[in-house]
């Protein structure tokens, strides 16, 4: 073939085509001298396990991808899967484009060595070897044994800042890395404000402008012993089945449990993601939503994306400034368009702040990230518990082998503390669990059972789908109190009040754990060991492990005194919210517009048409936040209202005296994802009352006496004809449905579980209430079956449910 110059681009964590700095030099600049491009994705054999890919009756000239402490595998299945189908996504864009990419598995010696000599063979100049530059420790040594391969081939190599973070690195006016403030709020006020600081993100390169693939006949095989998968299902299968074996004996998961983190992997799908947020409302309603336990979401789920570069900071910061300034009319619907930034917004920034400063600190600390004293230089007054008999000391108390089966306890989620336990099964199942179950978990292991941290941080370096060496391992020195939390030592969550506070009704607890489900009393939910005799006789717990020999009780019960204010409120304060009212009623506003609060309460007393009332303070609004139609005129609507926080708490809504209508409501709230009326007596009228047009996914979810109308009213919360999925489990977990009503579900395409939930066979609850009409008018015809799932048995009778398809 005619000589070639080549460039090898070495895709590592920048998994996109778009925002890419690299494709895009390539793509816009003629100077580059290259005729061709061949981008390449090694699969690395010392962090991912590569044994599957062997020909039969070949060995691995590789050590087994194992952590060090605790001999896990380093990569698990969630994140294997995750990973080829992001690879599997961008090799389809390369393609797109003209281009293409070469997968392969090995040391990146190996990989790259045979490439360059297979290529030479076939006359192509190899001119230079880029990639973009990561600065933990395994990835520096990566880089240098590139560069050494390129230099032994009289290769040009070239490192990339990578872009992918918020702050870029040319920008945060640190000199060096060293100058990195040692506590995170110094750093962020130095870079505030923060929607100011990222720099534009680079567009997608055009069709046909990248230097093209090479003949296929040039292009390199996989190296022996090694195969190369031909099909993603492929990739897949041959990553997770030498590693499957750890996971043959694993617990079902569990019935009716719902995983928060249902995505696959790759740019295509970030962006897909990111859209349906803001334009649900999520990223709007982020402040208030983040503790979340449960659903998809209370969160971005973002992170894997982002860790895999399939998606870049500041292309989420430019998304959300197209929404807050109104620049994009994809997102006109979606509650604060054109607004300015919100709480919601600027709590993502601030989060993807940590991100960076996370990172920033791995270039500042080095190694000092995997060792067990972190980044202290003063030593640490606890001696750390391990299952290493080598490792422990003369006399640790318990054993090492009791520390072992502690540890064995711990990742299999059976310590008998309900909150660690549900979030290490959703883990297990998922490979995700919440922030504020990581916070507990990891606090758990190291404070609470003193036991060396690194078996955390390396399950979860195994477990989790978003993975990140500097996010994981610095987050984990943070709560073992050895990282740069400036309270160290001091700060340990009790994972019971934790509990009482994030996940008030244990359905968190009860949806992974299983075995708790018919716990009545929330304590015994929260820690099985406390049950009396009688129920754990009932629920066939007597003899569990985690009766018999709980890894830790922690003495812990409602009547105490919270420390601290903590949000949300925990259930045992709100009694005094009542209290507040007549200084809440001083937010009021009057008039034809707008009501605004910065408190808890909007009072609505002459409500006219199209008002918004707006309460904007997330904290408070969690203990008792209400929309009050005291004395509206007949006809007076509640319309579009809007805000963090909206109708959330003890009777959430409630419109008295008026035949009144709220429509339009459309809140993305607290906990649990998109919920409209979340609470107790989440929405409580005394009037005749039509509800509609609720633009959320569960928009009557999770309430303990879900909708109470009185006289019988009018609910139908999926009007709104959308091709987006909203319609899904109106009335998941609604306990209660008053007498003779309409829930009416009508035109909303998602389908799906129409009425499941708590209220059904799930929670072992009812619909109570008779002469019920459930019936819901399907245009679009169900997507998935068990729109009435767990609606029976109805008591008392009379109630109907049908469903009629147009
Ligand atoms: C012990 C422990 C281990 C963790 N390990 C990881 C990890 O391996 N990978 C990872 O991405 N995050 C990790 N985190 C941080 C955080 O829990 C996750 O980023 C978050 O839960 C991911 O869900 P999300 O995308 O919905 O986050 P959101 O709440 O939507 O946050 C938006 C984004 O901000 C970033 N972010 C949020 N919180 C943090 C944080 N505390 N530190 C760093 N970045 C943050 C993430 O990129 C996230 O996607 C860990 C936290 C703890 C306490």
């Amino acid at each position: 073939m005619a000589r070639t110059n080549l460039l090898i681009y070495l895709m590592r964590r920048d998994l996109r085509v778009s925002d890419n700095p690299i494709l895009h030099r390539l793509a816009t600049s003629k100077e580059h001298n290259f005729t061709h491009l061949l981008p390449v994705f090694i699969f690395p054999s010392k962090q991912i396990e590569v044994s599957g890919f062997l020909a039969e009756g070949t060995k691995s000239p590789y050590p087994e991808a194992r952590s060090q402490v605790g001999n896990f595998w380093r990569c698990g299945p969630h994140r294997a899967r995750f990973l080829a189908q992001s690879v599997w996504d961008v090799k389809q864009s390369l393609e797109s484009l003209d281009s293409g990419l070469l997968i392969r598995v090995g040391s990146f010696q190996d990989v790259l060595d045979t490439t360059i000599k297979s290529l030479t063979k076939c006359g192509v100049n190899v001119s230079a070897v880029w990639m973009t530059e990561e600065h933990s420790f395994e990835e520096i040594e990566e880089q240098e044994t590139v560069s050494s391969v390129c230099s032994d081939h009289g290769v040009d190599f070239r490192l990339w800042p990578d872009e992918k973070y918020f702050v870029d690195d040319r920008d945060t006016g640190l000199a060096h890395p060293r100058d990195l403030p040692d506590v995170f709020t110094t750093y962020r006020k130095s870079q505030e404000p923060l929607r100011d600081q990222p720099r534009s993100p680079l567009p997608k390169p055009k069709m046909s402008t990248l230097p093209p693939l090479l003949d296929a006949h040039a292009i390199p095989s996989q190296f022996p012993p090694f195969v190369a998968a031909k099909s993603l299902a492929e990739l897949e299968s041959r990553l997770i089945s030498p590693i499957s074996a750890m996971f043959h004996d694993q617990p079902p998961f569990p019935e009716g449990a719902q995983s928060a983190h249902p995505f696959t992997g790759g740019e295509t799908e970030a962006w897909r993601r990111l859209e349906y947020l803001i334009k649900i409302g999520a990223m709007a309603a982020y402040k208030s939503t983040r503790n979340g336990l449960i659903g998809p979401d209370f969160s971005t789920k973002l992170s894997a994306y982002l860790s895999n570069g399939s998606l870049t900071a500041r292309q989420i910061h430019h998304e959300l400034v197209r929404f807050e300034n109104g620049t994009y009319s994809k997102y006109v619907m979606a509650t604060g368009y054109g607004e300015g930034e919100n709480d919601g917004t600027r709590a993502v920034r601030f989060e993807l702040l940590w991100r960076d400063y996370m990172r920033l600190c791995t270039q500042k600390f080095g190694r000092r990230l995997f060792r067990l004293s972190g980044l202290r230089e003063t030593p640490y007054k606890r001696t750390w518990k391990t299952g290493n008999a080598e490792h422990a000391a003369a006399d640790q108390d318990p054993s090492p082998e009791r520390v072992s089966h502690i540890i064995e306890r711990f990742l299999q989620g059976t310590t008998g503390m309900g909150l660690i336990d549900a979030s290490q099964r959703e883990l297990f199942h998922t490979g995700y669990t919440s922030n504020r179950a990581r916070q507990n978990v990891a606090s758990f292991l190291a404070k609470h059972l003193e036991i060396d941290w690194r078996y955390g941080a390396e399950w979860y370096e195994m477990m989790l789908v978003d993975y990140d060496v500097s996010s994981n391992w610095s987050n984990w020195m943070y709560v073992a109190g050895v990282g740069n939390d400036p309270r160290g030592e001091a700060r340990i969550f009790n994972p019971v009040k934790q509990a009482y506070d994030y996940d008030r009704e244990g359905e968190y607890v009860r949806m992974w754990v299983p075995e708790v489900r018919n716990m009545e009393k929330i304590e015994n939910v929260f820690q099985v060991c406390t049950a009396s005799l009688d129920d754990l006789e009932s629920s066939g717990l007597t003899s569990h492990v985690m009766v018999t020999d709980p890894i830790k009780k922690i003495d812990f019960s409602v009547d105490k005194k919270p420390r601290t204010s903590r949000k949300p409120t925990p259930k045992w304060r709100l009694r005094d919210s009542q209290a507040r009212k007549d200084k809440d009623n001083d937010n009021e506003k009057d008039g034809d517009g707008n009501w605004r609060s910065s408190d808890t309460t909007v009072v609505i007393r002459k409500q006219s048409n199209n008002s918004q009332a707006v309460a904007n303070d997330p904290g408070r609004a969690n203990d008792d936040g209400r929309a009050t139609i005291a004395h509206g005129a007949a006809g007076g609507n509640l319309n579009r209202a809007s805000g963090t926080n909206r109708s959330l708490g003890t009777n959430g809504v409630t419109v008295a005296n008026s035949a009144s209508s709220l429509t339009r409501v459309r809140r993305p709230s607290e906990a649990n994802g998109s919920n409209g009326f979340h609470g107790t007596h989440g929405l409580h009228t005394t009037s005749q009352t039509t509800i509609m047009g609720q633009y959320q996914h569960h928009p009557f979810h999770d309430q303990l006496n879900g909708i109470s109308l009185s006289p019988p009213g009018f609910v139908m919360p999926m009007y709104y004809p959308s091709s987006t999925p909203f319609g899904h489990s109106p009335f998941g977990n609604s306990q209660w449905f008053q007498t003779t009503n309409t829930y009416r579900q009508s035109r909303g395409r998602g389908s799906g579980q129409g009425y499941r939930g708590r209220g059904g066979r799930r929670g072992g609850q009812r619909y109570n209430g008779r002469n019920n009409s459930f019936r819901r008018d399907n245009n679009n015809g169900p997507r998935h079956g068990g729109h009435f799932d767990g609606g029976v048995p109805l008591t008392p009778a009379n109630n109907q449910f049908y469903e009629s398809s147009t």
